[in-house]
């Protein structure tokens, strides 16, 4: 689960009567997510999502919720965030920050297929181009400076084996992000998390993106190596399928064309992506916080890809 923060429907009442959305119906707590609390809401207009937030600050969440907001007016089908009376998209409850997002149809896919890899690097092409012009500055903050503070408090939790690698690892993408090449990237506003479920469809349609509160300001390639390494890949092995790789890479290219600089970082980056992912999951599963039920994702997924992508050469990025 996480339902960190819990909101009755008499905590509710008052709150919502600031929005155009008539009276609350029913709440209900939904129980995957590890990050924030989330709740279906039904009102006399509709479905809902409101999200408390658990860690991210009313100074952080502007620029997330704002860029959902860029990306929806754009045609990418992302949640829209519903202003109150005023206009306010950002709110409290329950002493946290809170919104209210439009619910998306249908279900996300935990079996993907190549019809559905194309469908997510099809509308991750788009709204990296939407994005282009979102005047809100902010970094990945799951990015590299993180990793830096966060590496030294998992180190002493693992084998000897596992340890070198982390920091030999990290030594490599403190080297690449130092380069020329790193720097002439093409970069914007990205998800930085998109996960199979993160992703809602509707049979084989694409119904939206969702879970923006790790986007940042990063590399798009990044954006595309963390859905690589999990939308592509063997859940028992960490092996890339090469049918959904080119499915995704393809429909990617056909929107945003890869250009030869990236071709030349692709490798580092799929690699900094199985990182990113080995160490947040490192820290969550031997520095939990509480919840109400809380079951971590598996570290040694993300250190079976890594182990992968460093042994084994990237797939071409475009044919
Ligand atoms: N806009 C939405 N429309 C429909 N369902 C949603 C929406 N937002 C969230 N959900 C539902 O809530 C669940 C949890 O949401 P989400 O993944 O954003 O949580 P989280 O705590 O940020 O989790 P994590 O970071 O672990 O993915 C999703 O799996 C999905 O079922
Ligand atoms: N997608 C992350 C969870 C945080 O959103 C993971 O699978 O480790």
């Amino acid at each position: 689960m996480a339902v960190f923060t819990p909101v009755s429907l008499q905590d509710l009442t008052p709150w919502i009567s600031s929005f155009s959305l008539g009276s609350v119906k029913d709440i209900k707590g939904i129980s995957s997510g590890i990050e924030n609390s989330n709740f279906f809401v039904t009102t006399e207009k509709g479905e809902y999502v409101l999200t408390l937030f658990e860690k991210l600050t009313f100074d952080e969440l502007p620029f997330y919720l704002n860029l959902m907001q860029h990306l929806a007016r754009k045609g990418i089908k992302v949640p829209a965030p519903i202003p109150d009376k005023t206009g306010n998209i950002l709110h409290s409850l329950c002493g946290k920050p809170a919104c209210l997002v439009t619910k998306l149809e249908g279900d996300w896919q935990p079996q993907p297929e190549p019809v559905h890899c194309a469908e997510v690097g099809d509308m991750m092409a788009k709204m990296h181009l939407a994005g282009k012009d979102y005047p809100f500055e902010q970094p990945n903050l799951r990015g590299i400076e993180w990793w830096k503070q966060t590496v030294p408090l998992v180190l002493a939790y693992l084998p000897v084996e596992a340890s070198l690698m982390l920091q030999n690892e990290m030594r490599f993408q403190e080297e690449f992000a130092a380069t020329r090449l790193y720097w002439k990237l093409f970069r914007g506003p990205i998800h930085a998390d998109l996960f199979r479920n993160n992703v809602m469809f509707t049979g084989n349609r694409l119904s939206g993106f969702f879970d923006f509160y790790f986007a940042g300001c990063d590399t798009w390639l990044f954006d595309v190596a963390v859905a690589l390494n999990d939308w592509c890949v063997d859940l028992e092995s960490g092996e890339l399928d090469q049918i959904r790789v080119r499915a995704f890479l393809d429909a990617y290219h056909a929107v945003r064309p890869f250009t030869l600089d990236e071709c030349a970082a692709w490798n580092a980056i799929l690699r900094g992506a199985a990182l990113r992912f080995w160490i947040s999951r490192l820290y969550d599963y031997y520095l939990p916080r509480d919840a109400e039920m809380l079951i971590p994702h598996d570290p040694g997924h993300f250190e079976r890809i890594l182990r992968l992508r460093i042994a084994q050469p990237a797939p071409e990025l475009f044919l």
